[in-house]
């Protein structure tokens, strides 16, 4: 498969060394300084685009390649907001997308424990519960993708939940919280690649689930996975439609 890299950073440069190891090939590498070659010409020599870019930079990535005609995986966080309007004009204008908060398999087994364990939890109302996330200082959103995803499945899953609410270290949190409030508590600090923890707490004990990324590669690696799980679809997709543990 041919690929163009939007965003050639920690992650691109991860997921390149993935590519080549299981036989694609890179035609494109897109980051600040050569934006300009992000045009449908050089799009279209890729079969697949795989976006790691930037919260500000998804939004024009994503649509170059719809109008290029090309699939593209996304792992870039932080544009959630405009999710719901993403995918009704991929699925408008027939295009192609995968996303998702998060694309390693330890995460994408987390995510389908911590639905299965909200919904015990219903049972269980002397608990309450919170979601924590540590990432790496140069981390521009908070909260990370993946405390999102978790805090939703939390929501939909677990009946006192209504809403998430986010207290990022080291900014004023005045917000008296309330019992149908979730918070996501962000912790930004140097070179940890990403930790999720969903605690449970009572009166007499925690019970933590938690996960522990050591690196950058699983999320890589997921990405490329991703990509040639793509190949030959159409349509909207996230990452766990590929792993289907419903
Ligand atoms: N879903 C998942 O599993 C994971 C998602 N992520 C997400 O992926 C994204 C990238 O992470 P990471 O690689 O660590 O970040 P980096 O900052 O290391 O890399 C970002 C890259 O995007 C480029 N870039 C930034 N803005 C633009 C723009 N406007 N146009 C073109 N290129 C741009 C940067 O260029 P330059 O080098 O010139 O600055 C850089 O090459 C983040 O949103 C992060 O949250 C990260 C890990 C896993
Ligand atoms: O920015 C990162 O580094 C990461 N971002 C993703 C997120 O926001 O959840 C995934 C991973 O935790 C690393």
């Amino acid at each position: 498969m041919k690929i163009a890299l939007l965003g050639y950073g920690k992650m691109g440069q991860i997921i390149e060394r993935f590519a080549l190891e299981r036989g694609h090939e890179i035609v494109l590498k897109i980051n600040i300084d050569n934006q300009q070659e992000l045009n449908t010409a050089n799009l279209r020599k890729a079969d697949m685009a795989i976006d790691f870019s930037a919260p500000d930079a998804a939004l024009s990535n994503i649509y170059a390649c719809f109008d290029a005609n090309l699939p593209v995986v996304v792992g870039t966080t932080g544009w959630y907001g405009q999710l719901q309007e993403v995918k009704n004009d991929c699925l408008n204008r027939n295009n192609t997308l995968l996303y998702g908060s998060n694309f390693s398999i330890g995460v994408n087994l987390f995510f389908h424990i911590n639905e299965v364990m909200a919904r015990l939890m219903n049972n269980f109302p002397d608990y309450d519960v919170q979601v924590e996330e540590i990432h790496h200082t140069q981390k521009l959103d908070a909260p990370s993708g993946t405390a999102m995803t978790l805090a939703e499945e939390i929501i939909e899953n677990l009946d006192n939940k209504k809403e998430w609410v986010n207290e990022l270290e080291g900014t004023p949190f005045e917000q008296v919280l309330k019992n149908d409030q979730l918070l996501i508590t962000s912790q930004r600090v140097e070179n940890v690649p990403g930790t999720h923890t969903v605690i449970y707490s009572s009166e007499v004990d925690d019970i933590e689930l938690k996960h522990t990324a050591h690196s950058r590669a699983g999320f890589a690696l997921g990405a490329v996975v991703a990509a040639e799980w793509l190949q030959n679809k159409q349509g909207f997709y996230n990452i766990a439609d590929i792993f289907n543990f419903k």
